[in-house]
């Protein structure tokens, strides 16, 4: 088989951010009147990153097209690559880069070392895959990458008979040593810290000699919208995966079918965007969106009313125009009272938005989210107090009280969505510059791009 070495010289991690950004950081634009943008976007990080895998161990060649295309997918495609998949990259008709041609590897070869950045996908997902390499994987990452949990990885992989040494961390980096097959059966781990424990295991599970029949044993399960896009992702390949009652799956052994696919715009990073049209009056449309998905950013079209928004639909354009202003002419935000813990990720942008609300918020049900590119709690509550907020972090949330806010540095601790959640803020608080607005490169390199345009 021929295997096309995968090269991205025109990829750039810091996309068109790196223009924008000096020493000084980020000075976030103000908005100088109300929003009226359409705008489209780039491919789903969680639906490339799955069609990654998927196609990876498929049984012929599948094409993505119009995949996400940033550091997250990129870390997806090399890890991919070193265990021996090909990738090719080819002309794509979306205005936000090439296709790409997959080709499963005959045999996957470990003995390499797999760098998983910051990318939760990567680090969660790839274990299992290397399992199924012949020879030793270590998997690494960025030093805030070492915090991440691992542990429903790590004990999962070990309670289907896969060597893996951890020296005892629990936690990156660590050696997956593959021997070319994984038995697979009955298995137990508590996901309570991340949902893509289970996604991990079941994206390769077609793949061990047994299946999978996996038990989440914790108290709560984050994130289940993200494990419904893993079942659907499978299932759309042939591979069917039952659920014989809550928190419990069941995937045979078999092929997984080749397939080329389209990736839906993501639909999370659209957050930031659609918030906007509340913060700074207006509206904002996003073009793309699908009529039915798995993706939890979907959750926005009910989402934002509750904050006050009118949205709107037309086809594939979802439009959010801002809330009715008040008599004495403020934003007519309003205060909510949300569980988020099936969409963690959306979290930062809107605790942004909730910040900007006449009356007091209450999220919860997102302890989890201490646990992603930094403790987004903590990060929140520090960044918004510090320019006069009043936010007081909860055990697994947080409560938002209405103060006026001043500038200052928003500091974005290599996350891509506090980076976005500080222009948000920036667009109606003079002075606040974000120190790392190239984080967004994570999912999105073309944010600040797509933000200048927003404004127009
Ligand atoms: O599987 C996925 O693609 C994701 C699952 C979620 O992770 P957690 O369950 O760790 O929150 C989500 O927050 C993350 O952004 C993407
Ligand atoms: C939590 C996130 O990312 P990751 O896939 O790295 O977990 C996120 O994108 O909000």
């Amino acid at each position: 088989m021929q295997i096309s070495r995968y090269s991205a010289p025109e990829f750039d991690p810091y996309g068109d951010n790196r223009q924008t950004e000096t020493d000084d950081g980020w000075r976030a634009p103000v908005a100088s009147g109300p929003l009226s943008a359409s705008l489209s976007l780039p491919g789903s990080k969680s639906l490339t990153n799955r069609e990654l895998v998927l196609a990876a161990l498929a049984d012929g060649p599948s094409t993505l097209r119009a995949p996400l295309w940033s550091r997250d997918s990129e870390l997806m495609v090399e890890g991919l690559r070193a265990l021996g998949v090909g990738f090719e990259r080819m002309p794509g008709a979306g205005g936000f880069g090439d296709d790409l041609r997959v080709t499963p590897a005959d045999e996957l070869f470990g003995s390499t070392t797999i760098d998983c950045g910051l990318a939760g996908t990567v680090m969660r997902f790839l274990p299992a895959v290397a399992a199924l390499a012949l020879g030793p994987t270590t998997f690494d990452g960025d030093a805030s990458a070492y915090r991440r949990p691992m542990r429903g990885v790590i004990e999962g992989l070990r309670g289907i008979g896969v060597d893996l040494d951890d020296d005892g961390r629990w936690a990156l980096p660590f050696t997956v040593h593959g021997t070319g097959r994984v038995e697979g059966g009955e298995l137990t781990i508590d996901a309570s810290a991340s949902s893509q424990f289970v996604s991990g295991l079941l994206l390769s599970a077609p793949r061990f000699e047994r299946g999978l029949d996996l038990t989440h044993s914790g108290e709560r399960l984050p994130s289940l919208p993200h494990i419904e896009m893993t079942i659907d992702t499978l299932a759309r390949r042939g591979v069917e995966v039952e659920q014989p009652s809550v928190g419990r799956w069941r995937v045979a052994p078999g092929p997984i079918a080749a397939r080329d696919v389209d990736i839906e715009p993501d639909l999370s990073n659209a957050a930031p965007f659609l918030v906007a049209a509340l913060v700074a009056g207006g509206s904002v449309t996003i073009s793309g969106w699908p009529g039915e998905t798995t993706q939890v950013g979907a959750q926005l079209a009910d989402l934002l009313p509750r904050f006050g928004a009118r949205v709107e639909r037309a086809g594939d354009r979802l439009t959010v125009h801002a809330a009715e202003p008040t008599a004495s002419g403020g934003r007519g935000i309003r205060g909510v009272e949300l569980d988020l813990s099936e969409a963690g990720e959306l979290v930062p942008n809107l605790v942004a938005l909730a910040a900007f609300a006449d009356e007091p918020s209450t999220i919860t049900g997102i302890g989890h989210i201490r646990h992603h590119e930094t403790d987004r709690l903590a990060a929140l509550a520090a960044e918004l107090n510090g320019l006069g907020g009043r936010v007081a972090e909860l055990e697994d949330g947080l409560r938002i009280e209405p103060a006026p806010l001043h500038g200052g540095e928003w500091r974005a601790y290599e996350d891509h969505r506090m980076a976005t959640t500080g222009a948000i803020v920036g667009l109606a608080v003079d002075g606040v510059v974000v120190d790392d607005i190239g984080s967004t490169s994570k999912t999105l390199p073309q944010f600040t791009e797509l933000w200048e345009r927003m404004l127009g």
